[in-house]
């Protein structure tokens, strides 16, 4: 078991990993919530493992619940699904101090965490993760919203969690595509602040191998986060480290409409696709791109960003709506070499060459 506090002033809290933790959930949650109802969000997939079992414990505790169940997949993080929701909390007449539950992967807690914080102007909630993805990356550091046609989270909040709780055997029902996809997040730490854990890495190359070792690779990963999100919760500098790769990924998500690539396997692709132009331009050490590529093809994830597919005008119009753009620059993340990341001001004409890496 461990456990890691997220130190953000009033909006502080605790991340608990620990193997069976699903178990003891309403006992854990009886802890730090003393009212009457909870709202559960979750989709279809994670539903059907890990509902029923949730809902019956909270129940048995004392509570009323609701279960608001979703269809799996990016298509659901979409603007258009919150009235659906606020319309069954309404119905459930859940109030401001009552409890949000989002239980499910990055998609889940990104539109129940903005749910939470805008329904009532905001409603606590707490965030269990259980997919990859969700469980190193988006249930830790308040980042919750949802996506636009013409953008990926382009309407959001940081509204930070009360508690986020990680049980690593969870990841047991998850598909080996999104165990793969979650492992784009998990690279992208070793990448911006840690080459020994890049290393670690390196090493492994089954599933199983990953599995052996996953409370490390979950605790380093949070780690980091919390560390980041402390020093500069609301993304004006360091946060946006943690966006390295992601200006591509997200252009290429939304170019290929949330269908093509799932997020981790755009990321890899924009992590390698942005390395090679930084060393392009003699911003980063030699053959790191191709040490990151390496590493994303060992685990099975993409890395070619196939330009004869997309319009590179359009991929351009799409990064110039990315959130880190102030002014007239666009906030590039680039590494010095593994481990060592920085934030570069430039102008669109950075990506000019992407037809040519
Ligand atoms: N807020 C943040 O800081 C942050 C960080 C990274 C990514 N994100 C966002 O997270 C989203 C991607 O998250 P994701 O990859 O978890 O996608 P997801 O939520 O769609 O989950 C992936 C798939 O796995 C299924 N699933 C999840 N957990 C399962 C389990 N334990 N057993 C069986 N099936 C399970 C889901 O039903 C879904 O089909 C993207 O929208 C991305 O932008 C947000
Ligand atoms: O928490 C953050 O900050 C991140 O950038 C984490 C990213 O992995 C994540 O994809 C996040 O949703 C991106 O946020 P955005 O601000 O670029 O939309
Ligand atoms: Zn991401």
């Amino acid at each position: 078991m461990a456990e890691l506090h997220v130190g953000l002033g009033k909006n502080s809290y605790t991340i608990l990993i620990e193997n069976g933790l699903r178990h003891r959930l309403p006992e854990e949650i009886k802890k730090i919530y003393g009212g009457k109802k909870i709202a559960i969000i979750t989709d279809h997939n994670v539903n059907a493992h890990y509902g029923s079992q949730l809902e019956e414990g909270l129940q048995s505790a004392g509570y009323e619940t609701l279960v608001v169940a979703l269809p799996a997949g990016e298509q659901t993080k979409d603007f258009q699904m919150l009235p659906l929701i606020y319309e069954q909390l309404l119905d459930f007449q859940l109030n401001r101090s009552e409890l949000i539950i989002a239980l499910g992967g990055g998609v889940i807690g990104d539109l129940a965490g903005f749910a939470a914080a805008s329904f009532l102007r905001g409603v606590p909630f707490i965030q269990i993760p259980t997919s990859l993805l969700a469980q190193v990356d988006s249930s830790i550091g308040g980042k919750v919203g949802v996506d636009l046609a013409r953008g990926k989270n382009l309407v959001g909040a940081f509204y930070q969690p009360k508690k986020v709780f990680i049980d690593p055997e969870m990841l047991n029902t998850l598909s080996d595509h999104f165990f793969r996809d979650g492992l784009g997040e998990v690279i992208k730490y070793g990448c911006i602040k840690d080459a020994e854990f890049f290393s670690f890495l390196q090493t492994l190359h089954t599933r199983e191998e990953m599995m052996e070792h996953i409370e490390r690779i979950l605790y380093t990963c949070c780690d980091i986060k919390r560390r980041v999100v402390e020093e500069d919760e609301k993304d004006t500098g360091e946060r946006m480290l943690l966006n390295f790769g992601h200006t591509i990924a997200h252009a290429l998500e939304t170019y290929t409409n949330y269908a093509k690539y799932s997020h981790g396997e755009a990321v890899a692709i924009g992590m390698v696709a942005i390395t090679r132009l930084s060393e392009k331009k003699g911003f980063t050490q030699p053959g790191t791109a191709a040490v990151i590529e390496a590493l994303a093809k060992q685990v099975g994830l993409p890395t070619e960003l196939h330009m004869e597919e997309v319009d590179l005008e359009s991929l351009l119009a799409i990064m110039t709506l990315d959130k880190k753009n102030l002014d007239d620059h666009l906030k590039v993340i680039l590494l010095k070499e593994i481990g060592i990341s920085y934030v570069q001001d430039e102008t669109i004409a950075f990506f000019d060459e992407l037809e040519n890496i």
